[in-house]
C-alpha cells in the first residue's frame, strides 16, 4: 500500500485532507487544531497527520511547493489512500494594490504559466477551477465568523524566481487577486482523479508594495485561514 512518497497504511487518511506547502504547518496545524492526532506518514520529512475535529476525521499533510510536488501526493492521496476532497491552505502574494496583506483568498479558478493541464487535455486550455460547494462554504463559513474573505482567481506561477513581474499587470488587467505556485496544478488532479478540490490563500506579502506579513502576523493569519478550511472538511 504505500507508495513512493507516502509510507501510511491503508486507512490511515481521512476522505478529507487539508494541504499546506510547509510539513512544518502540516504538524502545527495537527497540534494546535486536531483532537487525537498522530503522524501516518514522514517519507522524505513531508509530513501527514490524521486526527480529528468536532469528531470529524480529517487529514493534514504537506505537499511541497510546485505543482510537481503538488501533483504527486494528491495524486497518490487520491488514488491511492481514498480522499475525496483536497484543501490547500498556503500563502500568496498580492497583485492588484486593493488587496491587502492578511487577507485571505477563496481562489475559485487559476490560471497558470505551467504547461500541465494543457498536457492533460491534449494541447487544449483547461478550466481550472475550485469545487463549487467547497467553494460557497468557505465563504459562508467567512461570513458566519464575520471574517471578510476575497473570492476570485490567482496566477499559479512555476517560478518563484522569475520573469512573473513582467506580466503582472496582464494578470492583475486580467482580474487575477493574487501568485502562488500550486493551484491550478491541485485543481488539475482532482479533475482528473474525480476529488474535489478548493484553495484557501493568505496574502502574506504585496508584490506592488512589497509589504510582507511579520512571522507572528503570518501566524494569526493563518490561523484564521486555517479555521474556515475546518470549516469546509466539518462540513463534507
Ligand atoms: O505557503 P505555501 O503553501 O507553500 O505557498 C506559497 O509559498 C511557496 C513559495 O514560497 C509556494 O509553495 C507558494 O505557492
Ligand atoms: O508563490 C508565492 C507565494 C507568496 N508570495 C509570492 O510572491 N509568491
Amino acid at each position: 500500500m504505500p507508495t513512493p512518497h507516502i509510507s501510511a497504511a491503508p486507512g490511515d487518511f481521512a476522505d478529507v485532507v487539508l494541504m499546506p506547502g510547509d510539513p512544518l504547518r502540516a504538524r502545527y496545524i495537527a497540534q494546535r487544531f486536531l483532537q487525537d492526532a498522530r503522524e501516518v506518514t514522514s517519507v522524505r520529512n513531508m509530513l501527514g497527520f490524521t486526527g480529528t475535529n468536532r469528531g470529524r476525521k480529517i487529514s493534514v499533510m504537506g505537499h511541497g511547493m510546485g505543482i510537481p510536488s503538488i501533483s504527486i501526493y494528491a495524486t497518490e492521496l487520491i488514488q491511492q489512500y481514498g480522499a475525496r476532497v483536497l484543501i490547500r491552505v498556503g500563502s500568496c502574494g498580492a497583485l492588484r494594490p486593493d488587496v491587502k496583506l492578511r487577507e485571505v483568498i477563496v481562489a475559485l479558478a487559476a490560471g497558470t504559466d505551467s504547461n500541465v493541464n494543457r498536457m492533460r487535455l491534449q494541447g487544449f486550455d483547461f478550466p481550472a477551477v475550485a469545487d463549487f460547494s467547497l467553494a460557497r462554504l468557505a465563504v459562508e463559513s467567512a461570513e458566519r465568523r464575520g471574517k471578510v474573505v476575497r473570492t476570485g482567481s490567482v496566477f499559479t506561477s512555476d517560478l518563484f524566481y522569475g520573469p512573473a513581474h513582467q506580466t503582472y499587470e496582464v494578470h492583475e488587467r486580467m482580474g487575477m487577486l493574487a501568485v502562488e505556485m500550486e493551484v491550478a496544478g491541485l485543481y488539475g488532479v482532482a479533475a482528473e482523479f474525480g476529488a474535489r478540490a478548493l484553495a484557501l490563500l493568505t496574502v502574506s506579502d504585496h508584490l506592488r508594495t512589497h509589504e510582507a506579513l511579520s512571522p507572528e502576523a503570518r501566524q494569526t493569519s493563518f490561523d484564521e485561514m486555517i479555521e474556515l478550511a475546518l470549516d469546509v472538511a466539518v462540513a463534507q
